[in-house]
């Protein structure tokens, strides 16, 4: 007998569609696929469409066309069981600024059923986890951006939910917040199916597997974070050198010379190289490596730079909107 992994579909849009009561496609045809355990980070430039897909998602909005379906079933605004699976954090949370994170989590809580028996002990972990154990019982009002994002976490939590949908999570936080937060949804992950909004692309290249990208309304891309940062890594690098100036200037001027070397950069002993799109990296490294063993140079380091997920993520956008400026040129040029 043969045993096979089976994945499980947590998510499935089908040509989901969204155009506002203004007549703004906001999304766009979206057919994707979410699986258990994947930590997607939902990407795009602002009003690429990010919140309306998740808010379809959470049956929150009404699709104009096409469908979604959430552990296997149809969502729809009346799906509140699917729904009570879902742990959400909407962007900027707000809070009844009068009551303290215990007595709103208790408020979240008793709004899920949970008796006290259950209530009051995951209360107090979530709390102490969120490292809000301190101030649990000052009110809202008083809150930093950061404790109340924490104050959003522990809600989302509350019902022990299998799928979290968290738009911009970071959003507003400090370097220690963001920090605390990205640990947190590391350790959440374990077991849990993320998706991640976020503007901040460095914060997807540290916690999640899986990217999708917005442009415009429409999916540019899904699939494993590692493909969407091999668009880019193979063309950016930046070496350290030893050895004469003279002879580290004039490897800069040979390299120059060869086409597929987009830009070269020299800044004192550090070389700044971009390939071409389509260059063999192999071929035109092992070309470098060779001319720097002839002039006596030495190789200290090489690294591929930039950040890469953003770079890949906004070459992604910069493609698709010229793609998109050209169909409508040969459009017009039909009409
Ligand atoms: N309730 C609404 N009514 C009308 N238009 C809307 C509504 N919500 C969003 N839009 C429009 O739909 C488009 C997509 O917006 P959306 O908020 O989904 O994008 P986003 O990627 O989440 O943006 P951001 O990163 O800025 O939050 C935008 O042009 C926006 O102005």
């Amino acid at each position: 007998m043969t045993t096979e992994l089976v994945s499980e579909k947590i998510i499935e849009t089908d040509h989901l569609t969204k155009i506002y009561q203004n007549r703004q496609i906001a999304l766009n045809d979206v057919t994707l696929t979410i699986e258990k355990g994947w930590i997607l980070g939902l990407l795009g430039p602002n009003g690429a469409g990010k919140t309306t897909f998740l808010r379809l998602v959470l049956g929150l909005h009404r699709p104009t066309a096409g469908t979604v379906r959430v552990f296997g079933q149809p969502m729809t605004p009346n799906a509140a069981m699917l729904r009570r699976r879902i742990g959400y954090i909407p962007t900027n949370p707000k809070f009844p600024p009068g009551m303290t994170p215990i007595t709103y989590l208790d408020y979240i809580a008793r709004l899920f059923g949970l008796p006290s028996s259950i209530r009051k002990p995951r209360l107090a972990s979530l709390i102490r986890a969120v490292d809000l154990l301190r101030h649990s019982g000052e009110p809202i009002a008083n809150f930093s951006v950061g404790m109340n994002a924490r104050l959003a976490v522990a809600a989302s939590l509350i019902n022990k939910p299998d799928l979290l949908i968290w738009d911009e999570p970071t959003h507003g936080l400090d370097i220690e917040a963001r920090r605390g937060m990205l640990e947190l949804i590391k350790t959440l992950a374990d077991d849990k199916t993320i998706i991640l909004s976020s503007h901040n692309l460095s914060d997807v290249d540290e916690v999640c597997n899986h990217a999708a990208v917005l442009s415009q309304g429409q999916l540019i891309f899904s699939d494993s974070l590692q493909e969407l940062k091999g668009r880019i890594r193979k063309n950016h690098y930046e070496l350290d050198l030893d050895g004469e100036q003279k002879a580290i200037t004039k490897v800069m001027t040979q390299l120059k010379t060869i086409g597929d070397f987009k830009l070269v950069n020299l800044r004192g002993r550090r070389l700044e190289l971009r390939l071409s799109d389509d260059a063999s990296n192999t071929g035109l490294l092992g070309q470098l490596f060779q001319m720097l063993h002839d002039s006596k140079v030495s190789l200290i380091s090489i690294r591929s730079v930039g950040q890469q997920t953003e770079q890949a993520f906004l070459d992604l956008v910069e493609k698709e909107e010229s793609r998109g400026f050209i169909r409508l040129y040969d459009q017009s040029e039909a009409a």
